[in-house]
């Protein structure tokens, strides 16, 4: 049975934490008193159901339940995780607290994502404090792996269990040893909002140039090396010891403001807002949703082929989503060998869409790319084989596009071996999403030495499996539009 979140408060933070928790396949209970709450959160699962499941090479669970409650106490019944995102006041939150603690279960988690307060201030007259921890993330929470959590002395035991859970739903978490207020990364945040706001004060840079001199620049380092392992390659040969050396003393010249704020006046907020609606205005939010999110699907999923950074948290989630479930790895592993064989499934990456706003014909063949290798590694013919010197080349394909598909819907690939024998190897693709026909990939493949690159015959043990594979599918009836050509009707 399905785990259940319950989300209280469901603003830009609720609604990112009910995404992550559902496509994840938890259930999710939602209270907000807000009655545009449900469409708010309709809007951010839209943009959620596009992005996140792309950014894994296996399919996700299936979604839980999601429902909407008119009590708190309704929300929290039998939920194992309480995620209160209600405002940023300790009056609100401490309220919320009583009011939950006297409805929910005394074992279950009540994370708090608070940007600022300390899990101490929070647990302030709780009923049991003890349940309390800060679990703090970062915007959009569906898609964003870090998540700072701080505890407390009172709940220690409790702390390895919430680093589970949201390892569980393809997080970060980043263990806060000592609590402060605004934890880590927005005291990281603050200091550069505040030298960003006397930039503009003083009349030196626009939001717009402040922001272009994040993005084309030290926004990048950022992404994949943090500050200090950016400034140690900054440091040369001589690495970090050199660049303190060379650039600590400016810390004490006037390059930055430090500790002072500048008033936020009336004329400071209009000049902002003004800037900012010059700047970006002719964007509405949902808009710019929606590019953050494929820009962040694209970035992520490069760090993810590079085994780097947020990408080696999602190379991690890939495999706690268990793909022999759905995809056989071995020969042993086919239920019936008599069937097509399940080769890819998985979800439509929102960067494998294309100006037509459906997945991008460079995608399909790399869809049944994939679908070969998956039934190369089934015959044997894996990365050990390869290494021994033997593979199979493609020679030639013809893909029909049959069917448009977009970005988050889930596909599968069903392979059918028309020919196995010899050095040849023809496969038949078919793609679907559920049941309907998206496309066909027909491909004939060559088996080669790695060194000679010269057509040879695979080794016996590769064979043997292509040949069973292959007489098995002799049965089945030859595939619609195999052998096809591209021509006139
Ligand atoms: N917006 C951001 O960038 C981030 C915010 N946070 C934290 O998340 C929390 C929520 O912030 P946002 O989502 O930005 O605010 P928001 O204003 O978008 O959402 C707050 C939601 O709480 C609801 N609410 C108010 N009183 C409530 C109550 N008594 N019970 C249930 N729901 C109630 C409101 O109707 C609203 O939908 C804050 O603690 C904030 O510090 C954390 C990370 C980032
Ligand atoms: C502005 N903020 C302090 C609420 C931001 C955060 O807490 C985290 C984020 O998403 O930047």
């Amino acid at each position: 049975m399905a785990q259940k979140a319950a989300i209280i408060g469901g603003g830009v933070i609720g609604g990112g934490w009910a995404a992550r928790f559902l496509l994840n396949g938890w259930d999710v209970a939602v209270f907000d008193p807000d009655p545009q709450a449900k469409r708010k959160i309709g809007e951010v699962l839209d943009n959620a159901r596009a992005s996140l499941p792309g950014l894994y090479d296996m399919p996700m669970p299936d979604e839980g339940t999601l429902s909407f409650h008119d009590t708190m106490a309704g929300a929290v019944d039998g939920a194992a995780w309480i995620q209160e995102s209600v405002p940023e006041r300790l009056d609100i939150k401490h309220t919320v607290y009583r009011e939950l603690q006297d409805a929910c279960d005394a074992d279950a988690v009540i994370a708090s994502s608070t940007s600022g307060f300390k899990p101490s201030e929070l647990q302030e007259n709780a009923t049991r404090p003890q349940q309390i921890v800060v679990c703090h993330p970062f915007n959009p929470v569906y898609l964003l792996p870090l998540i700072e959590v701080v505890g407390t002395d009172v709940n220690k035991d409790m702390i390895g269990g919430v680093e589970e859970t949201l390892r569980g739903v393809g997080m970060f978490p980043l263990m806060v040893k000592k609590e402060i207020d605004a934890h880590i990364a927005d005291r990281f945040l603050e200091a550069v909002w505040r030298e960003a706001l006397w930039l503009i004060k003083d009349g030196i840079a626009t939001t717009e140039e402040i922001d272009e001199a994040i993005r084309m620049g030290f926004g990048l380092r950022w992404a994949q090396m943090g500050l200090f392992e950016t400034y140690r390659i900054a440091g040369g040969e001589a690495g970090m010891r050199h660049f303190i050396e060379q650039f600590g003393p400016c810390l004490s010249w006037p390059w930055t403001k430090l500790m002072d704020v500048p008033e936020l006046t009336e004329e400071l907020i209009d000049q902002i807002a003004d800037q900012s609606d010059a700047q970006s205005g002719q964007y509405s939010i949902r808009d710019l949703e929606r590019h953050r999110d494929a820009n962040l699907v694209g970035m992520m999923r490069t760090l993810k082929a590079r085994d780097w950074g947020a990408g080696a948290i999602l190379n991690t989630h890939d495999k706690t989503m268990n793909q022999t479930r759905v995809v056989p790895e071995t020969l042993g592993d086919i239920v019936d060998l008599g069937k097509p064989v399940k080769t890819v499934d998985r979800a439509v990456p929102i960067d494998w869409t294309d100006y037509n706003g459906h997945m991008n014909e460079a995608r399909y063949l790399q869809a049944f790319g994939d679908a070969t290798d998956r039934l190369m590694g089934i015959i044997g013919c894996d990365a050990e084989y390869i290494a021994t010197g033997g593979s199979y080349f493609t020679a030639e394909t013809h893909i029909r596009h049959l069917d448009e598909v977009h970005a988050g819907a889930r596909i599968h690939v069903e392979t059918q071996v028309i020919l196995g024998a010899g050095k040849k190897m023809h496969l038949f693709h078919v793609m679907y999403e559920g049941t309907r026909i998206l496309a066909s990939g027909e491909h004939m493949l060559i088996h080669v030495d790695l060194e000679t690159r010269r057509a040879s015959d695979p080794a016996p043990q590769v064979a043997e499996k292509l040949k069973r594979l292959a007489a098995a599918h002799a049965g089945l009836p030859r595939p619609e539009g195999a052998g096809a050509a591209v021509g006139v009707r």
